[in-house]
């Protein structure tokens, strides 16, 4: 018998994880409405990944225009404006709301540009509407999280780094994983002295050591300072319009601050208590290994969960649920080897374990690293070497862990990512023909 809810689904939040799950669902015939209080498109499209990268793009001209000289390009008069990166930036956010807008109105899914909240375990409110549906699925993604210090009130977070009116002079950066090194790397190129500033004594803690030290070195070089073990303890707002941070090795002043420090799963206020969904210790929401909460019609995927938070992965778990629950398929996400990067200046990648790790879990191991200079680099006279490396587990002589850090790494890695996913072995990679010259040849030519 046909349901007599309103719905097949309810998605709340239309972000990477909700828009997949939703046109998913739609495509396999289910009646489908989806919930946003902010923009389509989510934290990847309206505030995360893609305008981040763009950021990064229009930053690294810094150096290729000061590189282009020891090429025979001499440009005269190379001025930044950040109004223009912004607001072009801005306006592609923008044309790809409108493109995710149009996919869910190909699919006939009914879209609420406003805020839901659940009152039953089939049931949500949409402004003054109560809404049913058979089954709801929560993907309400993450919000920046700021500390409690007095002050923090004056600083800001990456949702306002790309709208900001005009370029700080001086920017103190809070955190010490991928939006604080992302960022620092974006503001210093385009002229910002920055200093990041970790409570910890450690940057991007869970990438491999050697990686992530040579980024260390390398950001240094460029001009970004680094506080370690420096927790915020207070923030004072000068007449001038200055801010002071205060931290237990000293005082430093800036004229903006960024919070990079964590994101926290948006589950307040969104009543998941009037249908016994529970949360963990960090508000997100519990799920089984098929994205299900401890409501049976309640469902939720990506960000809110906190299981890892990117972007492809909200979009694997969005899938997974419509083909498990409307699709006649039942799919499990394979957490086992997902890629990352993290799009510094030069950008760093990973998969697998670290050597650190691999140590750990099979005892013996044999790292192959190749440390050198790009070809590109030398010419331009810039100091900056790449390093690749691959952890291979020495009884099977299977790739476990696959690491690097230079110019495109992020594209390289992902193809080495097969490799490390299907479990080849470094003698397979060294029966594949280099293309030369390139900076990926290393990786079949480690000895
Ligand atoms: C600065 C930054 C850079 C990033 N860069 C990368 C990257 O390079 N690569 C990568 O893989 N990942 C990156 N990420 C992470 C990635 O953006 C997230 O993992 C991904 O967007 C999570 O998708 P989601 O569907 O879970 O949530 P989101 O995309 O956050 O979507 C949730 C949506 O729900 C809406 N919402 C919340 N509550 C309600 C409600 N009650 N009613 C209606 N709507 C609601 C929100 O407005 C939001 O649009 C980045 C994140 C940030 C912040
Ligand atoms: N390139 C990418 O794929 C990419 C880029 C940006 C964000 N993301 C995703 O977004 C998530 C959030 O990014 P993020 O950089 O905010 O988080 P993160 O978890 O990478 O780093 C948070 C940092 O803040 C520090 N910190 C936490 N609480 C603090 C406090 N109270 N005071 C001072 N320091 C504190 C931590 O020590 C850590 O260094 C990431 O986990 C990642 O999954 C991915």
């Amino acid at each position: 018998m046909a349901s007599q809810r309103d719905y097949d689904l309810f998605v709340i939040g239309a972000g990477s994880g909700g828009v997949r799950a939703a046109r998913v669902a739609a495509a396999h015939g289910a009646k489908v409405a989806i919930a946003e209080e902010y923009r389509i498109g989510g934290t990847c499209v309206i505030r995360g990944c893609v305008p981040k990268k763009l950021l990064v793009y229009g930053a690294h001209f810094a150096e290729d225009l000061e590189d282009a000289r020891r090429f025979g390009w001499h440009v005269q008069d190379a001025k930044f404006d950040w109004p223009t990166l912004r607001d072009n930036v801005l306006s592609e956010v923008t044309r790809l709301s409108g493109l995710y807008n149009q996919t869910l109105d190909n699919h006939k899914v009914k879209v609420f540009n406003q805020r839901a909240v659940i009152t039953g375990a089939h049931s949500v409110r949409v402004g003054d509407r109560q809404i049913t549906s058979d089954v709801i699925l929560i993907a309400t993604g993450a919000r920046p999280h700021v500390p409690e210090a007095p002050g923090c009130e004056y600083g800001i977070t990456s949702n306002d780094a790309f709208h900001l009116e005009q370029l700080p002079r001086r920017m103190l950066i809070a955190g010490g994983g991928y939006i604080a090194n992302e960022f620092a790397g974006v503001f210093n190129e385009l002229g910002v002295k920055v200093t990041l500033v970790n409570r910890s004594d450690v940057i991007l803690r869970g990438y491999d050591a050697q990686i992530r030290d040579r980024l260390l070195q390398i950001s240094m070089i460029k001009g970004i300072q680094f506080l370690f073990n420096s927790p915020i303890e207070r923030v004072v707002k000068e007449p001038n319009g200055a801010l002071t941070v205060h931290m237990p090795s000293g005082a430093v002043e800036c004229d903006a601050l960024m919070f990079a420090t964590g994101r926290v799963p948006n589950t307040e206020g969104l009543g998941l208590e009037s249908a016994g969904v529970e949360t963990d210790e960090n508000g997100a929401v519990r799920v089984d290994d098929e994205s299900r909460s401890t409501c049976p019609s309640i469902y939720a995927v990506g960000d809110v969960t906190n299981r890892v938070q990117l972007t492809p992965v909200a979009i694997r778990e969005g899938q997974a649920f419509a083909d498990t629950v409307f699709g006649k398929k039942p799919t499990k996400v394979d957490y086992d080897c997902i890629p990352s990067a993290v799009f510094s200046h030069p950008p760093l990648a990973g998969v697998g374990l670290t050597e650190g790790d691999a140590r750990n879990k099979y005892g013996a191991v044999k790292v192959f690293t190749a440390d050198f200079r790009p070809m590109k680099n030398v010419l331009a006279a810039r100091n900056e070497r790449a390093l690749y490396k691959i952890v291979v587990d020495a009884a099977s002589e299977r790739i476990v862990g696959a690491h690097m850090i230079g110019p495109d790494a992020p594209e390289i890695l992902q193809v080495l990512a097969v490799a490390v996913k299907a479990g080849l072995r470094k003698s397979q990679l060294d029966e594949v023909v280099a293309i030369h010259p390139t900076m990926a040849e290393e990786l079949v030519l480690f000895k």
